[in-house]
Formats: C-alpha cells, structure tokens, sequence
C-alpha cells in the first residue's frame, strides 16, 4: 500500500499515512463534529447573528458572526495555524503571516492542494441548509456565544471535508495507472467512481448515528427503565447520519475529486 510521509502534531516528529490512518483519523474527527453539533444546539438559531448586517464600525458591512470569522481566523494564522495543510481558512484574503517561528509540516500533498477550498460552499450549506435542520427556530440575543458554536462547528466540518485531499493523496498513490488515465482525460465521473467505497460510507453513516445517540442523550435519572422508545437526545442521531450521508461525504468526494483533478499538474 502507498504511503504518504505526514507530521505528526503531536511529537513533532516525521510518521507514514496510509488509507487506514487516515480513515482512523476521520472515525476521530466524528467525535469533534457530532460535539459541536451538540453544544451549538443549546442554543436557538440566532439568525441576526450571521444574516444582518449591524457592525456599529461604519465601512464594515459584516454580520456579527463573519466578523467574529474574520478577527478569529487572523489571530489562529499570526500563531501559524494555516501552516498546517489540514487546516483552511474561511476568509483567505488578509490572512496574515505567522508571528512566531512555526512547525515545518513535511509536505504531504501536491502543492496545487492548497487552492483547494471550498469554505465558502460549506458556509453558504451551514448556514442555509444544516443549522436551521438541528437547532430550535428563535432568538435569544446570545449572539456572542452562538457564533463561537458556529465557528466551532464550522471549522470541524472544514477539516472533515478537506481531509479529503489526503484521502485523494494516498488512493493516487495506491493506483498511480488507474487515476492518471481519468486525471488526463479530466473525468470526474471516472475519478468519483474509482474513489468511492460504498460499504465505508455505510459504516460511517451507521457509526455517527451511534456516537449522536451515545454522547447526545439526556441523562435523567439513575432509575431510568432503559426504555429505548423514551430515551432523548439533544440531537436527532437520525439527523446526524443525514447530515453526512447528504452533505459532509459527498464535499469530502468533491474535494477529492478537485485535488485529483489538480494532481498532475
Ligand atoms: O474512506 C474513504 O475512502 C473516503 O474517501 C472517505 C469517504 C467519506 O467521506 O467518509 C468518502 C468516500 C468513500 O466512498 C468512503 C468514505
């Protein structure tokens, strides 16, 4: 099996990457995901908060939650987060420099990975599409501690969907022949075949039901029967395998898909 040489974060040091990693990596990345999902839905929509425009500085037209993004992401890039190739930003224009002496990530992915983004589709799906389907409709004015939810969850998703572009590295490398002949031919519909794995798919739509039903249920009390017909959960665990069947796995293919489209260039 081909492997990719990635750093890994934590001990600074070189270490090998391969399908099952990174899979192991994904499965991790649930947990993160279906957590934020959790705690954003404390709290109602709060759609002042990223739809109207109400900044107090005149000459900035941003809603309360893109300038939260904005400021947010510019400190993360000054202590160097977007050195780190599995991070992008929201908002690329202005991101500054790194401030202090960052960690050298082995390059692990072709350079034309990094224009790579699709942050701004993800924004348009949470905001439109995902939020309005796990939290209660309302406005409780905890605008400041909603968009930091919103971040949260926002940023997880991000990563989630463009891990893809590893996930693309490493199956390149397992078939070179296979994906160079739909890669010069610019086939999408070749590539999306050759990357697909239903049975996976499955497995994790299964999986993440799980987790939302284990780390999503109402606690009461010690008597509780067991009874699985009254069990609560602070997010529809149905809800949360949709969410990845219908929206986070297929942006993890498209990314794939656009990184591989950029591999031999
Ligand atoms: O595990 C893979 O092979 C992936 O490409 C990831 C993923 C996913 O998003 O979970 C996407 C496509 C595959 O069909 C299966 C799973």
């Amino acid at each position: 099996m081909a492997r990719v040489v990635e750093s890994d974060s934590s001990s600074g040091c070189s270490n090998v990457l391969s399908l099952d990693s990174i899979r192991e990596s994904l499965i991790r990345q649930e947990d993160t995901i279906v957590f934020s999902l959790i705690e954003r839905a404390k709290f109602p929509l709060n759609a002042p908060a990223f739809e109207e425009s109400r900044c107090l500085d005149s000459g900035n037209s941003s809603s309360l939650t893109e300038f939260f993004v904005r400021e947010i992401e510019t400190i993360q890039a000054k202590v160097g987060r977007y050195e780190n190739p599995e991070e992008n930003p929201f908002f690329l224009e202005n991101i500054p420099h790194a401030v202090f002496p960052t960690h050298k990530y082995p390059p692990a992915l072709h350079p034309k990975a990094l224009s790579v983004n699709i942050n701004k589709h993800i924004w348009d799906i949470y905001f439109k599409e995902l939020l309005p389907l796990f939290v209660k409709p309302g406005d409780d004015g905890n605008y400041p501690s909603t968009a930091a939810s919103d971040l949260a969850c926002l940023q997880a998703l991000s990563r989630r969907i463009h891990y893809g572009k590893f996930v693309a590295e490493v199956k390149f490398r397992d078939a070179p022949q296979d994906y160079e002949r739909a890669i010069r031919a610019q086939d999408r519909e070749a590539l999306m075949k050759l990357l697909t794995f239903e049975k996976v798919e499955e497995m994790v739509k299964k999986r993440v039901q799980k987790k939302a039903e284990t780390f999503g249920q109402e606690v009461k009390c010690i008597t509780d029967s067991g009874d699985e017909s009254k069990k609560k959960y602070k997010v529809d665990p149905l809800l949360v395998s949709r969410i990845y069947g219908e929206w986070l796995i297929p942006l993890t293919k498209l990314v794939e898909v656009e990184y591989l489209l950029r591999r031999l260039d």
